[in-house]
């Protein structure tokens, strides 16, 4: 197999076979704490980086992906939510105004690593406080960060976006065609040159 999807995310997953692709996954355990002082560009970069070579130390030859996803208010990281409370200052805090979302690709094969940061602005409804505790009851916000899912229900708090879709969802397709056309993946690439 010619590439390794380092994420336990079903959506990465349906994601990157959006693309053609044929890949095997992985889950990569790795320590998700922003270092301090850490910018939130460099954090989202940093941890796609650890989660394809988590995978890809004992995959010598293989190329492997890894993605981070985190929602950015100001200069604070919100990633996924511990309970209920935060989640729902989480969602309080973006209520009303427009935030970022930061998606990191990398692939990374032995020494090489390829890499891509995608922000996308998201501009959400007002949101009061029962909204959102019915939210989180739905259980949906739980392993997202910023505690909502454009993609499922969490899709009535937004209402624009500027950028990326998949890559708030977690994904973003056009640099991840991008990394697989400059990384040559086996059949993919010829695939595409035809
Ligand atoms: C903002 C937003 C995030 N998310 C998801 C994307 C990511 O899966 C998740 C952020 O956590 P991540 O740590 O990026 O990814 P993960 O733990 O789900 O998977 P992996 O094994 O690859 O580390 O939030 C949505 O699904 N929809 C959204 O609208």
């Amino acid at each position: 197999m010619s590439l390794i999807l380092a994420s336990q995310s079903p959506r990465r997953k349906e994601l990157l076979s959006q693309l053609g692709v044929q890949f095997q996954t992985r889950p990569a355990d790795i320590d998700e704490t922003p270092l301090s002082g850490e910018s939130p560009m460099d954090y989202v970069l940093r941890l796609s980086i650890e989660k394809a070579r988590c995978i890809a130390r004992s995959q010598s030859g293989t190329w492997v992906l890894g993605s981070d996803t985190t929602v950015v208010r100001g200069e604070a990281i919100l990633g996924k939510p511990e309970d209920e409370e935060d989640a729902v200052s989480m969602l309080l805090s973006l209520s009303g105004k427009t935030h970022q979302v930061l998606t990191a690709v990398a692939l990374v094969k032995d020494e090489k690593v390829l890499s891509r940061v995608v922000s996308t602005q998201v501009c959400f409804r007002e949101i009061t406080e029962s909204m959102a505790r019915a939210y989180w009851a739905t259980e949906e916000p739980c392993d997202k960060a910023g505690s909502y899912g454009i993609q499922g229900l969490g899709g009535m708090l937004v209402r624009s976006i500027d950028g990326s879709y998949s890559s708030v969802v977690g994904l973003p397709l056009a640099e991840t065609a991008d990394l697989l056309m400059e990384a040559k993946i086996e059949g993919w690439w010829s695939w595409h040159q035809e």
